[in-house]
């Protein structure tokens, strides 16, 4: 279809903990579109984080399909897909997972090292300045507030012009101030550079920045916000 960038079918996942089985994501379908910025909620425990790890490539379903850029990522070799999720694939985190011993803008360019790529620190530049962090470029993260930290991180993830950025809580660890800023960035960023944004947060705040919202209720993926 059209615009689709990513098109997961009939994903299930079931846990075993011990003789207990947790159904936590029921054949669910759910389709994103390229530059949307959709946020994921629902109460604690209902899938959101096997949701994201599944659609994110981290986890694999135990039935059903996930297609990023018309291309069945369950289907590829682990090498294959290392290199996938580095070209396609953008990642940001509660607990913005900078390395303590680089600045920011070394933490940028780490993308583009570990593919022995130029980074482009023009462009980087834009990045830094769109986002509001120009001043950070030469901090390392114990040097800049949580908030500036999670701009760097999504400077970082931004930069190599990842087809879909996956955010699980990216606001959990922030003050309502940063957390609105953070938000109004991941959405300029979906504008701005087309890019397709996916957040899981639990903070109804934050899913209102966002074009869309899913909820999923006890495993299954419904349009809209439900709770
Ligand atoms: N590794 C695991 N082993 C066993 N059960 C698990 C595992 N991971 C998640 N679960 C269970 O699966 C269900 C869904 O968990 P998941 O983490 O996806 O929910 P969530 O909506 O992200 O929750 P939260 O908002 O609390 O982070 C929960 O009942 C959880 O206890």
């Amino acid at each position: 279809m059209e615009n689709i960038i990513l098109n997961a079918a009939g994903i299930s996942k079931t846990y075993h903990a011990g003789s207990v089985d947790v159904e936590a994501l029921k054949k669910s379908d759910v389709l994103f579109k390229k530059g949307e910025f959709t946020a994921i909620v629902g109460k604690s425990g209902s899938g959101k984080s096997t949701l994201l790890r599944i659609i994110g490539t981290m986890d694999r379903p135990d039935e059903g399909t996930v297609e990023i850029e018309g291309m069945n990522v369950f289907e590829m070799k682990d090498k294959q897909l290392s290199k996938f999720r580095r070209e396609k694939i953008g990642f940001i985190y509660q607990d913005y997972s900078l390395f303590p011993e680089f600045t920011a803008y070394e933490n940028i360019v780490v993308p583009f090292a570990l593919d022995n790529k130029n980074a482009p620190e023009e462009e980087i530049d834009g990045i830094l300045e769109s986002l509001g962090i120009s001043h950070c470029k030469g901090k390392y993260p114990s040097q800049m507030s949580g908030g500036e930290q999670q701009r760097v991180a999504i400077a970082r993830a931004i930069a190599t012009h990842p087809a879909v950025i996956f955010a699980d809580e990216p606001t959990g660890n922030l003050d309502a101030e940063s957390a609105k800023i953070v938000a109004d960035m991941l959405s300029m960023a979906s504008k701005k550079y087309n890019q397709t944004i996916i957040m899981v947060t639990h903070d109804m705040q934050m899913a209102d920045h966002a074009d869309r919202v899913l909820t999923i209720v006890d495993g299954n993926v419904k349009e809209g916000k439900l709770y």
